[in-house]
C-alpha cells in the first residue's frame, strides 16, 4: 500500500506559496524522514497528507484512492503537542479507547501505568501524554503514521524508549511512518530514506 502526495502546491495566502509541486511516496512498512529548514512547510505537508488541510492543489491518495471522508482515518497524524490533540474534559481512559480498545500489550510496551488512566490530560507530563497519543493512533486500522516532532519534549533516554517501542509496533503492523524531526541523529538512526523539503519562500 502507498500513501502518495503528487504535485502538492499550497499556500496559506494566495500570493505566498509554502509548497510547490511536492511529490512524496511512502510505502507500507517504510520509515521515511522529512527534513528541511524551519518554516519550509514540513508540518503543512503532514497536515495535507493526513487530510487535515484540504485547500491544496495536487493529489493525495492511498493506493490510488482519496483518503476516506468519513470514519477512521488510516493516516494518523501525531503532533509535537499532544495536549492540543486531546479533549481536556475527558479522562485518559476515555481518550485512549475512543476509537478502539487499545490492547494491554501496547499499554505495557509504552509504559502506560494503570493509575494514569483515571487522570485528566493536564495531570500528565508531555511525554506521558504522547505515549497515550501513540498508543491510541496505533490501531490495527492505521496504515500510515505521520510523526511530526513527536519526541521533541522528552529527554534522550525517553526518546529512545518511545522510538524503540514505536518501531517494533509499526514493523509488526506493517505501518509506514513519515518522521519529521530537526534531530538528524534520530532521523539517521530510524529512517530508511530521507526527503528534503526546500524552503521556497525565500526563492
Ligand atoms: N495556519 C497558518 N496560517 C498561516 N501561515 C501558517 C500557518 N501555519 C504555518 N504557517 C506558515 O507556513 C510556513 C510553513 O510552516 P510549517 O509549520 O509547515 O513549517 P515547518 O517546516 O514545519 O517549520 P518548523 O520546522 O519550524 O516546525 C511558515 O512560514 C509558517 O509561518
Amino acid at each position: 500500500m502507498y500513501l502518495k502526495g503528487e504535485n502538492i502546491t499550497f499556500g496559506y495566502k494566495k500570493d505566498n506559496l509554502i509548497l510547490k509541486d511536492v511529490n512524496i511516496s511512502l510505502g507500507s512498512g517504510e520509515i521515511m524522514g522529512l527534513v528541511g529548514d524551519s518554516g519550509s512547510g514540513k508540518s503543512t505537508l503532514c497536515k495535507i497528507l493526513a487530510g487535515y488541510e484540504t485547500r491544496y492543489k495536487g493529489k493525495v491518495s492511498l493506493d490510488g484512492k482519496p483518503l476516506p471522508a468519513k470514519g477512521y482515518n488510516p493516516v494518523q497524524l501525531i503532533f509535537q503537542h499532544p495536549e492540543k490533540a486531546v479533549n481536556p474534559k475527558w479522562k485518559m481512559k476515555d481518550i485512549l479507547n475512543e476509537g478502539h480498545t487499545v490492547s494491554q500489550d501496547i499499554l505495557d510496551s509504552f509504559g502506560i501505568k494503570k493509575s494514569w488512566l483515571n487522570r485528566w490530560p493536564n495531570e500528565l507530563s508531555g511525554g506521558e501524554l504522547q505515549r497515550f497519543a501513540l498508543a491510541r493512533a496505533l490501531s490495527p486500522k492505521t496504515r500510515f503514521l505521520i510523526a511530526d516532532e513527536i519526541t521533541t519534549m522528552v529527554d534522550a533516554i525517553t526518546q529512545a524508549q518511545i522510538w524503540n517501542v514505536l518501531l517494533g509496533i509499526v514493523e509488526e503492523l506493517n505501518i509506514g511512518v513519515l518522521v519529521v524531526s530537526h534531530d538528524r541523529n534520530l532521523i539517521n538512526r530510524v529512517c530508511h530514506d530521507i526527503i528534503y523539503l526546500k524552503d521556497i519562500s525565500s526563492a
